[in-house]
């Protein structure tokens, strides 16, 4: 089993109960255990800002899953969701699931890339993932304790415990 940790995203469509619900559906993911959850996050959108501000949470998940086993399961989840691909680059979204880390692992193709490429500027990961995992260190070799120092969380703000 490898521990991973998802980000959760959305700002359309009730954003709170789309991360709620895909928080189910990721606590019955074959092969797969949910070990913790965030708290959930209000944030103001990172990129073009006529768009609604998003919930964000981050849960950590053990998984016998391989990595594009895990992708595509969490693709179903946003699709079952109503999730619309448009081609608008950082547009808004009924939900988002990234797959920030797969244990240590780093992986880059076409598909996936760990860990996250973006995930080390953006507060609202960083915060969440710090409140379940304040000892993590980054494949590499990074302290996350030292990012979520530096990270400007001024746009964030804890909805619940
Ligand atoms: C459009 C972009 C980059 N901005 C975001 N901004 C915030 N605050 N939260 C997100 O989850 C998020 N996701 C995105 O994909």
């Amino acid at each position: 089993m490898t521990e991973v940790f998802i980000a959760l995203g959305a700002n359309l469509a009730e954003p709170r109960s789309q991360l709620l619900k895909a928080i189910e559906a990721l606590q019955h993911l074959p092969e797969s255990e949910l070990l913790s959850c965030s708290p959930l996050y209000s944030s103001s959108p990172m990129g073009p800002q006529d768009q609604p501000d998003y919930i964000n949470a981050v849960v950590r998940l053990k998984t016998s899953l391989q990595p594009h086993v895990l992708l595509d399961a969490m693709q179903r989840i946003e699709l079952e969701q109503g999730r619309v691909r448009k081609d608008e680059r950082w547009g808004p979204r009924t939900l988002d699931l990234d797959l920030l880390l797969y244990g240590q692992q780093i992986i880059q193709d076409e598909r996936l890339t760990v860990p996250h490429y973006g995930m080390t500027q953006r507060a609202f990961v960083l915060v969440p993932l710090f409140d379940i995992a304040p000892a993590l260190t980054l494949p590499d070799g990074r302290q996350l304790a030292e990012l979520v120092a530096v990270c400007d969380r001024s746009t964030l703000f804890r909805l619940s415990d």
